[in-house]
């Protein structure tokens, strides 16, 4: 399946200059797998990507946490996928329920702003996932499955885009998925892809697993068949982060 593992640490809107510069001097200093073994992507918040970029291990590599859904223009406030691209940023995550929840962005608009990226040759972490009251209601499959149809419909290469499931519910929480949770949507997830995209895309994208992702749960959730890394929000921000990365080893033994 040949399917590397991947860890993204989602920063979101936290730092200071001193801080960024703390963070990256940790990463920088961690003993983690090979790139062969673990791909790792850190996002800060767009000001401090070129710092970081700059002074960030070559191993790793940069992400916006968002980018407009199209070509740049009189958008006051938003940052295009051109010039992410100019910047020579490789990855941007899109569709966080942070971003669908307080700022409206629909199945559709996040589906057109992933389609829109790709086109300008970005890779895209996009994020998918069920609030507690979907999954109360028994149509977690459902709604990830539709929040996936919406990408799907627009794009026709799945590439560069890596899947990140995160139940909303376990975002910021401290309520992580079990190991079962997890394995259960991403394998309903996979399933979406094989019957409605391809069986080969259903075989090589990597779905990861993101919502109270710590040091001490990555290596269980890791250890499941269909969950291929994680998307780390508070722990990213810490050395336990390194940690985390490291759960890539339990791939490599199985
Ligand atoms: O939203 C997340 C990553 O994008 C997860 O956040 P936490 O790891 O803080 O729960």
């Amino acid at each position: 399946m040949g399917r590397k593992f991947f860890v993204g640490g989602n920063w979101k809107c936290n730092g200071t200059t001193e801080e960024v510069k703390k963070i990256v001097e940790t990463l920088n200093a961690g003993q983690v797998p090979s790139p062969d073994v673990v791909e790792v992507v850190v996002s800060p918040p767009f000001v401090f990507l070129p710092v970081v970029k700059s002074s960030l291990r070559p191993d790793f590599h940069v992400a916006a946490q968002n980018c407009w859904v199209k070509k740049g223009g009189a958008y006051t406030g938003e940052v295009s996928a051109e010039m992410l691209v100019n910047l020579d940023i490789p990855w941007v995550i899109l569709g966080h329920s942070e971003r669908r929840a307080l700022l409206g962005e629909s199945n559709e608009f996040v589906g057109e702003k992933v389609a829109y990226a790709l086109s300008k040759g970005l890779k895209v972490i996009a994020c998918i996932g069920e609030t507690l009251e979907q999954r109360e209601a028994g149509s977690t499959v459902d709604v990830v499955a539709t929040q996936t149809k919406a990408i799907a419909e627009r794009i026709s290469d799945w590439t560069n885009v890596v899947l990140a499931y995160e139940p909303v519910w376990a975002i910021g929480t401290g309520k992580v998925a079990t190991p079962a949770q997890a394995q259960e949507v991403h394998a309903e997830l996979r399933k979406w892809l094989h019957a409605n995209v391809s069986p080969e895309v259903a075989a090589s994208t990597r779905i990861i697993y993101g919502g109270s992702v710590s040091g001490a749960n990555c290596k269980e959730l890791a250890a499941n068949p269909d969950v291929d890394g994680f998307l780390v929000g508070g722990a990213s921000l810490k050395p336990e982060f390194i940690d985390i990365i490291k759960s890539a080893e339990v791939k490599k033994s199985a």
